[in-house]
């Protein structure tokens, strides 16, 4: 069949047939064009899938979010421990300083708690290294900031054991102030903040009070730790390797378990609701073996130390094991506190998914950064705002409530949610029946913050229970991944 020509067209009549065209030369001629479509299509075909594939392997992108203490870092640290064990084992080192400073920090709240009720509350600047005056003591060790210390009635019966242990674990509040110089920022938990600041990330000031960090920062700061202000002289390798809080640690360790089991002391704590077994870094069960002078942080140690994350920090890592092996996973890690929200926004492009954490035992919880929040609350409102984030608004969102495991501890404890949730009436007051009626809550914020519809993913999470916790990460990167895949083929 004859082809029209376009005689006006230069490139029409270039590859137009020679009007003299016999019906083999035809034959030949449309051979040689089919194969040459063929080849050209093949070629098209080829650089789709290669574009695809690149898509495809773009990281997976994901954002930690959640107010301070959720367990975002401790997510974080399951993720490693699961599918990166490389970077985890590479890290482990680095948490050494990290839980020795935690447990030194509750062996000061105990020596405070105990100051106080022997009346020799010492003034402030006696304890710069302490960085809970009592009231927040109280308030951190008991996870209730509506807990004050009692004024107690009679006197507890403290004794002159009682005063030699104090003397003899003084050397503790320089080990815990030359960890915070090594640690950093972070090393701090908060206080309340003069200026009144709301829940969601969008309507903080505009300027963060808190900086950007993009990476560990704190581990490279440790690593390069040199401290300063100090005379020469007082200098020594030990200090800089961190040698001489093993050494302060090992020699303590005694006093320092004399200091916990003591029974004076723990009569005190019970009588004024203090549950240090419930704050966060709680290291005093596991004296023995961290107050040594060979001691190695255990997977579990590292998952259960804490350090507040300050600003916003990344994490790449590759996939070993699971689905996604080989697979590039990009996670942003950031600081909760209200005042660390505005920093979040520029990060909200681009995400495959959030998880957002939501502290389930906080219902009878306030704010370290705003005392008159009350943490449940406070949770639902940052709920509402990511929902109805609009740039997040394709986004998959998946809800962990979490510390089920002190939501437990709590209830078992008799703590009523009604007296904290009064819409929670006279519903039956255990884990099943609380956590279906908060997650009912949470479900409904979305419906009503979604810009689109969206489906509504929750788990219940205990972070620092690894196992359980994998078992979760899962299911969750399982649908990250299905998602992730779904959006590489549409774009
Ligand atoms: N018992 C218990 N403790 C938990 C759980 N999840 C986290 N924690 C502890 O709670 C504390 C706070 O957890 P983090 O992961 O540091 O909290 P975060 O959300 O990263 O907090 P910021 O960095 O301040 O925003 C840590 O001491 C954790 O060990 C949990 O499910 N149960
Ligand atoms: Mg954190």
């Amino acid at each position: 069949m004859g082809r029209s020509i376009d005689v006006d067209d230069p490139l029409s009549l270039a590859i137009a047939p020679p009007a003299n065209e016999t019906h083999e030369e035809r034959i030949a001629r449309e051979k040689r064009e089919a194969e040459a479509r063929r080849v050209s299509d093949e070629i098209d075909e080829m650089l789709r899938q290669e574009r695809a594939a690149m898509k495809k392997r773009r990281p997976v992108k994901v954002l930690l979010l959640g107010q301070s203490e959720s367990g975002k870092s401790t997510t974080l640290k399951n993720f490693q421990l699961t599918y990166a064990r490389k970077a985890w084992a590479e890290d482990r080192s680095s948490w050494k300083a990290v839980v020795q400073f935690n447990l030194v920090r509750n062996i000061n709240t105990l020596l405070d708690i105990m100051s106080r009720e022997m009346g020799t509350r010492a003034p402030r600047s006696d304890s710069p290294d302490s960085d809970l005056d009592y009231d927040e003591a109280d308030d951190a060790a008991a996870g209730s900031a509506d807990t004050d210390m009692n004024p107690s009635t009679a006197p507890a019966p403290f004794t002159e054991h009682h005063h030699v242990l104090k003397l003899r674990l003084g050397p503790l509040r320089r080990i815990q102030e030359e960890l915070e110089a090594r640690l950093g920022s972070g090393a701090s938990e908060l206080v309340q903040t003069s200026s009144s600041t709301s829940a969601g990330p969008f309507d903080s000031p505009r300027r963060p009070q808190e900086f950007y960090v993009r990476s560990n920062n704190w581990k490279t700061a440790l690593k390069n730790f040199r401290p300063f202000g100090r005379a020469e002289g007082r200098r020594s390798k030990d200090f800089d390797t961190g040698e001489d809080v093993t050494e302060v640690l090992a020699t303590c360790r005694e006093d320092m378990k004399a200091l916990w089991e003591d029974p004076v002391l723990q009569d005190v704590l019970r009588k004024n609701k203090i549950r240090m077994e419930e704050s966060s870094g709680f290291f005093l069960n596991d004296i023995d073996r961290i107050a040594t002078r060979d001691y190695e942080p255990s997977d579990d140690d590292v998952v259960r130390a804490r350090l507040r994350t300050l600003g916003v920090q990344e994490y790449r890592f590759v996939f070993e094991i699971g689905r996604t092996a080989g697979h590039e996973w990009l996670m942003y890690d950031v600081g909760g506190a209200r005042t660390s929200r505005a920093a979040w926004v520029p990060y909200f492009d681009d995400v495959d998914a959030v998880i957002f954490l939501a502290p389930i035992s906080a219902f009878d919880e306030k704010l370290a950064e705003d005392k008159r929040v009350n943490r449940l609350e406070d949770s639902y409102l940052l709920w509402k705002a990511i929902c109805g984030c609009k740039p997040l608004a394709k986004t998959q969102i998946i809800l962990f409530l979490n510390k089920i495991d002190l939501l437990e501890k709590k209830l078992a404890s008799g703590v009523k949610v009604k007296d904290y949730v009064p819409s929670f009436g006279d519903r039956s007051n255990d884990v099943a029946t609380a956590t279906k009626y908060f997650q009912q809550h949470f479900r409904e914020i979305a419906k009503q913050s979604n810009p689109e519809p969206r489906p509504f993913f929750v788990h219940l999470t205990t972070a620092t229970d690894t196992k359980s916790t994998a078992a979760t990460l899962s299911v969750v990167e399982e649908g990250i991944l299905r998602d992730h895949l779904r959006r590489a083929d549409l774009l």
